[in-house]
């Protein structure tokens, strides 16, 4: 049998090397590397690229013994059947959860690590005999490849990213599980020809069409996060006392660009809070430890570079799938794209995302029926990787979704972290083909660190330290028991037992087993003694990458996507985009129209001749007046809370700016501003009035134009998402009901004389109350939203 694979092995290893050293000697001969000679630039035949995964992939090999057979074999068979699947990615995630699998996929036994070292189909020797390892170790592999790869890929962008890529640790970047192969063994030496290797798979699976493209086709800011010993605490204030509560105790962990990191634990284990706090959104003056990026503190300008996509989706429900996408990438994106390349990055991530059979359905919400929660959830992926992020943080991306479309949600992940980016997700409980897919594991339990690592070396460290599965489970849900400090089905460390048997009740439960207490206890200090030196000694390593790199991140300097004025436009059509149905309602109209027949019945025929006849227009114009005040102001009143978690959410992400300044000076500009509108609108009054010099004619248009301007204002201004246009909206409400009585009582005199309300004194002090009422609000506001101005 051994003989039997290292025939096998040296076949494959000899096709391999015939197909590269042919594209050595010729790298822009197409025939030679298998490009046809495609009118796009050609591209990979699909033959050879089959044959030269075929051959690259018993590059997992190492020596082996017989004992492994069995393994051997079946990955052999499993690479000679399989190549038909190869571009349907079948192929390729079988594969990865073979070589995986030695470790966690056939939970249930375990096998010590010097046997999986071992187990592994081909041997050094067949490989480097067959030339191949020779041929790729030598420095002009991604020169060589380079022009090729161009061809084979229309967009030299992406070339461009994956050379990059290649330099900068692609041992760990490097996505293909062919590639990852050698990383295995040759950590170094095969950097280059690892990125080769993806790329040409990147070929294969797009010229097959199977495959979407890879993710963004510019080149990424590379940004490794490290955190070590974190800490965090809430202070709980209560009625008479205030007390302190530890959420997150000493975690330390890092996540390179191209891997997935996975942030497992119980509910209330603190995952949304580490991802939080390494998100940049928590409040710093609680946070022991340290986190870096690039070896570089939290900075403002990382805002830019930071997708978050939070638990909760935070979508507008009345608007498309498309225009969501558009309106975030007219945001988002830099000043130095035109507006037709914002809006082509947004149709291109609907394609990179699959969404282009509901691009036009709306999102939908409670009321209205929308896309699925699988596309929901790839939107709100889309919002966040439109602006091409370096670190992509997700809380629970696949919460209440099937297996299959949670599947499909992660597949994306490790999709957009194979192209440069830094990816950290919560998870509650994934299947085992979900749990596969994680490069990295934190594995939390009462805030607590229970595990760091490799997500494909958790179960051999439980394994290590006395936890085994005793039935085959799911080694997420073995985790998860353990981290809940529940071992049913799980044999118990024998310190763990000596501890009931000496019969410490603490330890003991009912049954005979540790409480969960102890079994979290003995967790913990198993990874303090065995493991977090270790980890923490690696943390320290500094980041290998160019000071100029490094330093971008801890620019101060923040990154705007739109000016001022465009920012107002695009949530304005926004704004109005999102409540078309609202505006536009039956409803709305109906309530709008009947009002203003019945008071305009009320009006006509009425006649001004006697002071009881005033008195009646009086009060129907002061009716007229407060409704149409009020009218608006309670529709409005919905806006802001509705939109609260929006707005913190695109605050967050330095999607614009709040206008709100608290200033002294800004304050009395306000105030000169509301007065000058003041002496417009009474010149407005005195004008109509001198014209038409008859008191019937000059209040009635005065009150149409008066309410055409309170229509106008109170449907369209009030909605803008800024608290200043809801301050000028309030302002301009006050103004124009103002000068409604001004106008009308103007010309009543002597009737109601007694309630005029131009004294000059009254006027400004109303004034001064009313913008500094309406700016306190505001100011209150924003601060109960933690917003800051
Ligand atoms: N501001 C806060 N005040 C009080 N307690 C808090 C606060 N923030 C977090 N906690 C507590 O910290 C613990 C961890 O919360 P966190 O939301 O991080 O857990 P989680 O692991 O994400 O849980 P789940 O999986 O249920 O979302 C919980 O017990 C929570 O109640």
């Amino acid at each position: 049998m051994e003989k039997a694979n290292t025939s096998l092995a040296r076949t494959r290893s000899e096709q391999l090397l015939e197909t590269v050293a042919a594209a050595f000697k010729s790298p822009t001969n197409n025939e030679a590397v298998g490009v046809s000679d495609g009118s796009s630039g050609g591209t990979l035949s699909r033959k050879s690229s089959k044959r030269l995964m075929m051959a690259a992939s018993p590059g997992r090999s190492t020596s082996g013994g017989n004992k492994n057979t069995h393994i051997r074999k079946s990955r052999s068979a499993q690479m000679k059947f399989d190549l038909d699947d190869v571009s349907s990615g079948a192929a390729l995630s079988r594969a990865s959860s073979a070589s995986l699998g030695f470790s966690f996929s056939f939970t249930g036994f375990n096998m010590p690590p010097d046997e999986i070292a071992d187990s592994k189909p081909f041997s050094d020797d067949d490989i480097l005999r067959s030339g191949f390892l020779a041929h790729l170790s030598e420095e002009k592999t991604v020169a060589s490849f380079r022009p090729w790869i161009r061809d084979l890929y229309p967009r030299p962008a992406l070339a461009v990213a994956l050379s990059q890529h290649s330099h900068s640790h692609a041992s760990r970047q490097s996505r293909s599980k062919t590639a990852a192969s050698f990383t295995l063994k040759y950590p170094d030496s095969f950097i280059s020809s690892q990125s080769t290797v993806s790329m040409v798979f990147a070929a294969e699976d797009l010229e097959a069409g199977t495959r979407k493209p890879k993710f963004q086709t510019e080149p990424t800011l590379p940004i490794y996060l490290k955190f070590t010993d974190l800490t965090y605490k809430v202070i709980i204030k209560g009625m008479t006392s205030t007390e302190e509560k530890d959420i997150l105790n000493g975690i330390s962990g890092s996540v390179d660009p191209g891997e997935v990191l996975a942030l497992m634990g119980p509910s209330g284990s603190g995952k949304t809070t580490l991802l939080n706090l390494i998100g940049g959104r928590l409040n710093q003056t609680t946070v022991g430890g340290s986190f870096t990026f690039n070896d570089q503190p939290y900075s403002k300008f990382l805002k830019s570079r930071i997708g978050f996509v939070t638990q909760d989706d935070v979508l507008f429900p009345h608007l498309t799938v498309k225009e969501t996408l558009t309106y975030a990438a007219l945001l988002r994106l830099p000043k130095t794209l035109t507006k037709e390349q914002k809006q082509r990055r947004a149709i291109d991530v609907i394609s990179e995302l699959g969404l282009e059979r509901c691009q036009d359905t709306m999102i939908g919400g409670s009321f209205v029926r929308g896309v699925s929660g699988g596309e929901r959830k790839r939107v709100c992926i889309g919002n966040e990787i439109i602006i091409n992020p370096s670190l992509l943080f997700l809380d629970e991306p696949t919460s209440g979704l099937d297996s299959t479309t949670a599947l499909r949600i992660v597949q994306l992940l490790q999709d957009i972290a194979e192209g440069g980016k830094t990816v950290v997700t919560t998870i509650h409980q994934p299947s085992s083909r979900l749990f596969h897919k994680f490069d990295k594991l934190i594995l939390l339990g009462k805030g607590s660190l229970l595990y760091f690592g490799k997500a494909s070396e958790a179960m051999l460290y439980f394994s290590s330290i006395g936890c085994n599965p005793l039935i085959a489970m799911n080694p997420a849900e073995f985790l998860l028991d353990l981290a809940n400090g529940n071992i049913n089905d799980v044999s118990v460390p024998s310190e763990l037992e000596d501890k009931v048997q000496i019969g410490n009740s603490k330890a003991e439960t009912s049954n005979g087993k540790p409480s969960p207490a102890v079994v979290h206890e003995y967790l913990v200090e198993a990874y303090e003694t065995r493991v977090a030196d270790k980890e923490k000694k690696k943390l320290m390593v500094p980041i290998p990458l160019d000071e100029e790199v490094k330093s971008k991140v801890s620019s101060r300097k923040r990154q705007w996507g739109a000016s001022w004025w465009e920012q107002y436009t695009i949530l304005f059509c926004r704004g109005i985009k999102e409540r078309r149905h609202d505006y536009f309602s039956w409803l709305r109209i109906t309530q709008v129209l009947s009002t203003a027949i019945i008071l305009g019945l009320l009006w006509w025929k009425s006649d001004s001749r006697s002071p009881k006849d005033l008195q009646d227009q009086a009060g129907l114009l002061f009716f007229i007046a407060v409704f149409w005040g009020f009218f608006p102001v309670f529709t409005a009143i919905f806006t802001f809370p509705q939109e609260r978690a929006m707005l913190s959410k695109e605050r967050a992400a330095d999607m614009y700016r709040l206008r709100l300044r608290l200033s002294a000076a800004r304050f009395f500009l306000t105030m000169l501003t509301v007065f000058l509108s003041i002496v417009a609108a009474q010149g407005l009054g005195l004008a109509i009035g001198a014209t038409l010099m008859d008191l019937k004619r000059a209040t009635t248009l005065a009150s149409v134009t008066v309410m055409t301007f309170m229509l106008a204002g109170g449907y369209f201004v009030k909605k803008v998402p800024v608290f200043v246009s809801w301050i000028r909206y309030m302002s301009f409400n006050y103004h124009t009901y103002k000068l409604l009585l001004k106008v009308q009582y103007e010309h009543m005199t002597p009737a109601i004389n007694g309630i005029r309300i131009d004294n000059g004194l009254t006027e400004v002090s109303a004034l001064v109350a009313m913008v500094f009422g309406y700016r306190l609000l505001a100011y209150i506001s924003l601060r109960r939203m933690k917003l800051g101005a």
